[in-house]
């Protein structure tokens, strides 16, 4: 499980102080996905770099299956999966070679890696192109491996940073289908996207940050109840003008 509790930071800039995370909370069950969502600037990526353990927050902190960024980095990122939108592969290896360099990477011992390595392969439908080298593989099956490295040490989190951006319509499946069996897996899922129409369809639950505050937190059901609109698309552009 994903635990964020009052979450904060802060960036020095000429014009003043910026404040870029407003002392946001939220958790992210296992099984569960979560949308977290914005507009430009909103202060996403932040809290997403926060989790990873990339920025320190000036107050709060993020927990990942009970430790925490701030103590236990080391702990905090073998137990999160990472997956973007700009995520690259090693052209030179062959695709089960970068698969195991990774679990490597992750402490997994060899014959799990292996075994963990052709189930996930199965899963995602990349078996046929274990032996080929990365660099040969079409934009659809790079995007297939990457997904199946962000699982390779079986973290109990996953972060997904805009994962269908710049993706035809068979790669979107592709993610679908993804998160679908990370929900299935019981993992614990963040997504963060611009794409409201997908996270209405993706989503069990959503975060809506402005100006780095979270100004809306539930199901979408919840969401639509409370603000009156009609979808996420509407309250977005309320939250906009509100401001
Ligand atoms: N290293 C930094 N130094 C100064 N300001 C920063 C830094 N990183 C982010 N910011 C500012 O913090 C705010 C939040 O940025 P962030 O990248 O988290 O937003 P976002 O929601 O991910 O936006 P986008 O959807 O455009 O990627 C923005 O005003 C941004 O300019």
């Amino acid at each position: 499980m994903l635990s964020i509790e009052s979450l904060t930071k802060t960036f020095e800039l000429p014009s003043g102080v910026l404040t870029a995370v407003d002392d946001i909370s939220f958790q992210v069950h296992p099984g569960e996905v979560f949308g977290l969502l914005g507009p430009n600037g909103a202060g996403k990526t932040t809290t997403m770099r926060m989790v990873l353990g990339l920025l320190e927050p000036d107050a709060g902190y993020a927990e990942v299956d009970g430790a925490r960024t701030s103590e236990d980095p080391i702990t905090v990122k073998s137990r999160l999966g990472f997956v973007s939108a700009s995520d690259g592969v090693y052209p030179w290896l062959t695709v089960r070679e970068m698969l195991l360099y990774f679990a490597d990477l992750y402490g997994v011992a060899p014959d799990a890696a292996r075994r963990r390595c052709d189930e996930l392969a199965e899963l995602m439908d990349i078996t046929s192109l274990l032996d080929r080298r990365a660099g040969e593989l079409s934009t659809g099956q790079r995007q297939r491996v990457t997904l199946v490295r962000g699982l390779i040490h079986d973290p109990p989190v996953m972060l997904l940073d805009e994962p269908t951006r710049g993706l035809d319509v068979v790669g979107v499946q592709t993610i679908f289908h993804y998160i679908q069996e990370l929900r299935t897996m019981g993992k614990a899922v963040v997504v963060c996207t611009h794409r409201l129409d997908e996270a209405e369809r993706l989503c069990d639950r959503f975060g809506l940050l402005h100006r780095g505050q979270l100004e809306h937190l539930g199901t979408l059901d919840e969401l639509l109840q409370r603000t009156g609109k009609s979808n996420l698309a509407d309250i977005f552009i309320d939250l906009l003008e509100s401001h």
